[in-house]
């Protein structure tokens, strides 16, 4: 009989991750994703359903990589919380699967279990993290290197609109990667953007307009939970990289028409992109790469041109090795 699975508490999660590890990772698997060999890595747009009572979306992600045996899923529950700002906008659970026998041998993240048995989670060579670090790392990982690749040579000024946990996310790695003279932010609410301005370390500026914030910014990111756009195109600076993650439906908007028409746009998946980014959908824009296909050097990183990376979040399997319990 199959060892019952594991369950991988936040807290047990978070100490197996680090950026250093996860961001080759991600490029890997970015690369390898473009390179669109479906026989090696299986990984469809994926499947959601509305959660309508609640302005909510479950959205299911299964992935197979052949050459190293991966096999799992993310399900993750994301809402829209524009009214209510004090329920979590987002969700997630990570199953991780034996491919051989089909059975669960973990459940990661979102769990606030303390199990009874000693997890010894031996040679999980790329780390996992916590429930919800799992989606906020990743994401902020993913727009990290959309930036090594296109943001601009001299980019001294960060502007992060939206203040939420992928803010925090984005900042941390953002200000790791790279040094940046000012940093910027604002929110839909002043005491959001000011909690926020307080609570990570290093200098950060505190704006009430976003206009105001992303003027003369070389990077912007918005990670807000609005439908409607939040960045203009009349306000950003030529030149400048846009790492756009929120709106991650076919109908919300967070940057507007302009802006998509005008900048170079870039995504993770053309794919899911055309299904579910509305401010690809709806602007009519086109893409013109994948990531992946810009580490792979099938396409260029247009650097000195407005970029845009619209990310949606593709949930790129961790590779695991053998996962063994000690009672
Ligand atoms: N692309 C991806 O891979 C992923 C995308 N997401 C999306 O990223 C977005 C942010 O997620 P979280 O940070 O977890 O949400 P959150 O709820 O923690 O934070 C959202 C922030 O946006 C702010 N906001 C809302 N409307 C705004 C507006 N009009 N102008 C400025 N700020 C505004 C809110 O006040 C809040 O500070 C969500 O839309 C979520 O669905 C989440 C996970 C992965
Ligand atoms: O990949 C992800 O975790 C999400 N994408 C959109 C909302 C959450």
């Amino acid at each position: 009989m199959a060892d019952q699975p594991v369950f991988l508490s936040n807290d047990v999660v978070a100490r197996f991750l680090s950026y250093d590890e996860l961001i080759p990772r991600l490029e890997e698997v970015l690369g390898k994703f473009s390179r669109g060999n479906s026989s090696d890595v299986v990984q469809p747009v994926r499947c959601v359903i509305p959660i309508h009572n609640h302005s909510g979306f479950l959205g299911l992600m299964p992935a197979y990589i052949a050459h190293e045996d991966t096999l799992c899923t993310k399900m993750v529950a994301f809402y829209r919380r524009e009214e209510n700002v004090n329920l979590p906008s987002t969700q997630a659970t990570v199953l991780l699967f034996n491919p051989e026998y089909g059975n669960v041998t973990a459940v990661m993240d979102g769990l606030d279990i303390t199990h009874k048995r000693t997890a010894a989670v031996s040679a999980i060579s790329a780390k996992v993290m916590d429930g919800l670090d799992i989606t906020h790392k990743r994401t902020a990982a993913v727009s990290a290197i959309s930036a090594k690749l296109l943001m601009p040579a001299q980019s001294d000024v960060l502007c992060i609109l939206g203040c939420g946990h992928q803010a925090v996310s984005h900042y941390e790695i953002f200000t790791k990667l790279f040094s940046f003279k000012e940093v910027r932010v604002c929110s839909r609410r002043l005491e959001t953007a000011e909690r926020f301005a307080a609570g990570v370390q290093g200098p950060v500026k505190v704006l009430s307009s976003a206009k105001e914030a992303v003027h003369g910014a070389d990077i912007i990111i918005t990670v807000t939970n609005s439908s409607k756009p939040v960045l203009f195109g009349e306000w950003v600076k030529p030149g400048a990289h846009i790492v756009a993650v929120g709106a991650c439906r076919p109908d919300w908007r967070e940057l507007d028409d302009v802006l998509m028409r005008d900048a170079v746009i870039y995504v993770d998946s053309r794919e899911g992109a055309a299904v579910e980014s509305g401010d690809i959908i709806l602007s009519g824009a086109e893409v013109f790469a994948e990531l992946g296909e810009v580490l792979n050097g099938t396409r260029p990183a247009l650097r000195n041109k407005t970029t845009v990376f619209k990310s949606l979040g593709k949930f790129f399997p961790l590779r695991t090795g053998k996962i063994r319990f000690k009672e």
